[in-house]
């Protein structure tokens, strides 16, 4: 039998009765490795199980043989299975949970046993597993019949579907937004595609990320089928509303991820409510390229901190961080939604926010948590933190009421009532703190239901009732020695002397006999029994049945409970927002209608932060002044002048601004904006080999043709990644290109003094340098004042610089000589080529056919019929062209 093969009846019937359960469910998940349950541990067999020993360094058994062949087998410990299950999962497998279903006690042969979920990258939902601050996001991507590609994504904790449609060549940049942890696709695409696809899994990996591609088959990725599951999940008639109606590739590519998320969870996901299609045009474009030179929630190192995300989450809950996150990198064109966000953090600021902040500590992330009630995954404890949670909302509601203005807080303030009765019933259900699994018992309250109490009851009190019965029963029968007893092969039996047994009452009935006693059970010691010997047994099964009642009723509440998530972590990120302006001092930004991006007193935010801790002086605000008449700055300056930094704080505060944050400015005025491209560094792209001078005529190429006059593009020493000439007649053509046609706002830093002529043909483009001081000293030190100014710099200092930063004296002392010979030399060879004129028009034109006949005829050799007959062809070219 091959490893990916069902095994045949033939097969399957040499094997022992276990084994053949085991292959019968493993053929159900070839590709998965199936954690196969037996007793106290999960059990992995023959292909998985040398796998999980060694991927998990576990150790590797045989234990007998089936159908001749040894049993390869490999264990892990029930009670510590989440941390396998992390292990694998980092590592980008998949895991099938198989638990025994059946009753162990009447089972004959193995006891029943089903896959319960799948554990996959795209679809975690267990809280050990999940990172607080990010979402899981499982993706599918159907191509269309044209050059289209249908996307449809989730998160199965977050409860929203997202569609999209793109064109091929932009789907890179769609699953780097998105940022999957799983990417589904059609068994029957092309080789193209799946190259493609293959080539998205190597990129993610390279950027420190993990992409899984996972095969599904063909008929899965059906737009009908998933037309129909969209409005089963939106409980609608019509995707109208939505405005998904027309997205037949995106139906298709839903189709395929709702069925897989089922797969998974072993259920309807019937938290799946709600529904969102991304239109490129609604979103300001960050490619990943923008996303990275930022460092928006990565460092330029692949580390989470210190990144502008680290910098402004602040957030009291991870639902509240995550849609912070969300804000952040998918800002919107319009501004409707962060003026709203700029409105709240006007009134959150007014003394409001740290008594909210203050309730929001220690709330439990209520978004996750009613994803795990509806999947029935959730833990007794979370379901304690969710009933104290909605006592905070309450609060919350309180607190926010009267001062809620706008739509945006009043809408918040509206959602945050929880539903009726769902906190009392938790608050009733619940013990205040439970045990940590259902199946150790002790979860449910004293006093919720009293057959639990009872035997609740009978377990705790059934000393008491014993020596209560025997008083009773000596008193009732008189005999002064009765005795209630238990032994654990009669079980409890009333004893009673032989010379007494005449006296016992005729409810009495004999249970044994012994020499010199008679021992009896009576109706009620025998029911007493009964109840005794299983009240354990049964309160636990009782805990259950009524936890999964619970459940049950948890369910209606499913959707309201969303909601409040949703109205409590946009909340947390307000309040957030507001901290953040307060504690670093940033400022509301203004939105206006005409082109311009105005910023006096900019700061870059993380470099500032990090200036503060080191104590490394303070940063130098700097303005930054773009509208019609002036698109774009030719920024010069010395190596280590603030180049950089100051190219990446305008686009920082821009994105904050389009956000609906405060920004790091003294002001700011920003007219619309639709994109914001950098073109920074120099990175290789070792794992698609691209080379250095390959990547950077790539990434430009794409902001060439991407770029619009409400674009932002960052243009950091463009052409350096080749010959001097090459380089700087590149950098004039980009520049050219970016002013004459894109005509968007450009910061064009370089190290080509040339560029400086730039602006003198060019109306819209501006010289500005970042100023430096020779300090002096003999071997000439370098001050570095990080303040831009009107100009272009006077020269480059790269030779302090390499002083600065420990190249041998000898090596700069040799550097400043020959320094001095070639700015000699290129004064006296200075060129007059102009870099930034136009290329001619059109080339030479070609020559009319008639004319090439005529070049070709030769007078002096054409006898007279000849000439004739040259004049009848001519004259036929001529009638013909
Ligand atoms: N406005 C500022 N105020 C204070 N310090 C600054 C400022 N701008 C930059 N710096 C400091 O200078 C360092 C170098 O800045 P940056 O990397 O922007 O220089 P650069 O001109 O782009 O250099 P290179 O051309 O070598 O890339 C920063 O790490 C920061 O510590």
């Amino acid at each position: 039998m091959t490893k990916h093969q069902a095994p045949s009846r033939q097969e399957l019937e040499a094997h022992t009765p276990m084994m053949q359960q085991y292959l019968g469910l493993k053929a159900g998940h070839p590709d998965t490795l199936l954690f196969y349950r037996m007793g106290d541990f999960y059990e992995l067999f023959f292909d998985d199980a040398e796998k999980a020993a060694r991927l998990l360094d576990i150790t590797l058994t045989q234990r007998g043989q089936s159908a001749g062949r040894p049993v390869v087998m490999a264990g892990v410990p029930f009670h510590s299975v989440d941390t396998y299950l992390a292990r694998l999962i980092k590592l980008g497998e998949s895991v099938a949970i198989c638990e025994q279903v059946g009753d162990v006690a009447t089972a004959k042969g193995p006891v029943e046993r089903k896959v319960v979920r799948v554990v996959t990258p795209g679809t975690l939902t267990d809280s050990e597993l999940l990172s607080d601050k990010a979402e899981a996001v499982l993706m599918a991507v159907h191509p269309g019949a044209r050059t289209g590609c249908g996307l449809a994504w989730m998160s199965v904790t977050q409860g929203i579907v997202f569609l999209a449609q793109c064109a091929s060549d932009e789907l890179t940049d769609w699953v780097a937004r998105v940022a999957p942890g799983e990417l589904l696709y059609s068994a029957d695409a092309t080789p193209a595609f799946e190259k493609s696809v293959q080539a998205l899994a190597g990129q993610s990996a390279a950027s420190g990320g993990r992409l899984v591609a996972v095969l599904r088959p063909a008929w899965a990725f059906d737009a009908a089928l998933g037309q129909r599951k969209l409005l089963d999940q939106l409980q609608a008639a019509s995707l109208a509303a939505w405005d998904a109606q027309d997205l037949p590739d995106a139906h298709a590519a839903a189709a395929a991820l709702l069925s897989y998320a089922e797969h998974t969870q072993g259920r309807a996901l019937t938290h799946v409510a709600s529904l969102q299609v991304a239109r490129s045009g609604d979103r300001i474009d960050l490619p990943l390229n923008t996303r990275r030179n930022l460092e928006l929630t990565q460092t330029l190192r692949g580390e989470t901190s210190p990144t502008l995300f680290s910098l402004l989450d602040v957030c009291c809950t991870g639902m509240g961080s995550r849609a912070l996150r969300t804000w952040l990198l998918e800002p919107r064109r319009d501004r409707s939604e962060a003026r709203a966000r700029l409105a709240a953090i006007d009134t959150l600021r007014r003394d409001l926010w740290q008594s909210l902040r203050q309730s929001l500590k220690g709330a439990s992330d209520v978004e996750r948590i009613t994803a795990r009630t509806a999947l029935r995954q959730v833990k007794p404890r979370e379901l304690v933190g969710l009933g104290q949670t909605l006592e905070r909302a309450r609060q919350l509601a309180t607190q926010l009421g009267p001062q809620a203005e706008g739509s945006l807080l009043q809408g918040i303030a509206s959602q945050l009532t929880p539903p009726p009765g769902c906190a009392e019933l938790l608050r009733a259900a619940l013990l205040p703190e439970p045990a940590a699994l259902v199946r150790d018992g002790g979860v449910i309250a004293d006093g919720f239901d009293a057959e639990l109490d009872e035997l609740r009851g009978i377990q705790n009190h059934s000393d008491a009732f014993l020596i209560e019965l025997e008083q009773r029963e000596r008193a009732r029968t008189g005999i002064a020695n009765l005795r209630v007893q238990f032994n654990k092969v009669h079980g409890f039996y009333i004893e009673v002397t032989q010379g007494q047994a005449s006296k016992v009452p005729d409810d009495y009935r004999r249970r044994q006999t012994l020499k010199n006693a008679e021992r009896f059970i009576t109706p009620e010691l025998k029911a007493f029994e009964d109840k005794a010997l299983s009240a354990q047994d049964r309160a636990l099964a009782r805990e259950k049945w009524l936890y999964e009642q619970l459940l049950d009723e948890l369910q209606a509440h499913v959707a309201p409970l969303t909601q409040l998530a949703r109205a409590m972590a946009a909340l947390d990120a307000l309040c957030a927002l507001t901290e953040r302006a307060l504690t670093l001092g940033w400022n509301a930004p203004q939105f206006v209608p005409e082109p311009c991006i105005d910023i006096r007193g900019g700061r870059h935010p993380v470099v500032e932060a990090r200036l503060n801790e080191t104590s490394g002086g303070s940063f130098i605000a700097n303005d930054t002044v773009l509208g019609p008449k002036q698109r774009m700055q030719v920024i010069t300056g010395p190596n280590m002048g603030g180049k950089s930094t100051y190219m990446r704080q305008v686009a920082v505060i821009v994105l904050l601004a389009s956000m609906g944050s405060h920004v790091p400015a003294a002001s700011c005025r920003l007219g619309p904006i639709d994109a914001i491209h950098t073109r920074i560094g120099a990175a290789d792209d070792l794992a698609n080999a691209q080379s250095t001078f390959m990547v950077e005529m790539t990434e430009a190429a794409q902001i060439l043709n991407a770029a619009t006059p409400e674009s932002l593009v960052l243009m950091d020493e463009i052409g350096r990644g080749t010959s001097t000439f090459d380089g700087l007649a590149l950098a004039g053509g980009i520049a050219t290109h970016l002013h004459d046609k894109s005509r968007a706002f450009t910061l064009f830093a370089t190290h080509y003094f040339e560029l400086t002529e730039f602006p003198a043909s060019h109306h819209a483009a501006l010289n500005v340098h970042v100023s430096a001081v020779e300090a002096g000293g003999k071997a000439g030190g370098i001050v570095f004042l990080h303040q831009i100014e009107p100009g272009p710099a006077s020269r480059s200092y790269g030779i302090q610089v390499a002083r600065l930063a420990g190249v041998p004296a000898g090596v700069v002392q040799h550097a400043r000589h020959a320094l001095a010979a070639l700015e000699a030399q290129c004064e006296e060879s200075r060129s007059q080529v102009d870099l930034f004129a136009p290329p001619p028009a059109t080339l030479e034109p070609e020559a009319h056919p008639l004319q090439t006949a005529i070049a070709q005829i030769d007078p002096d050799t054409l006898s007279p019929r000849e000439a004739l007959e040259q004049l009848y062809t001519l004259k036929k070219l001529a009638a013909s062209s």
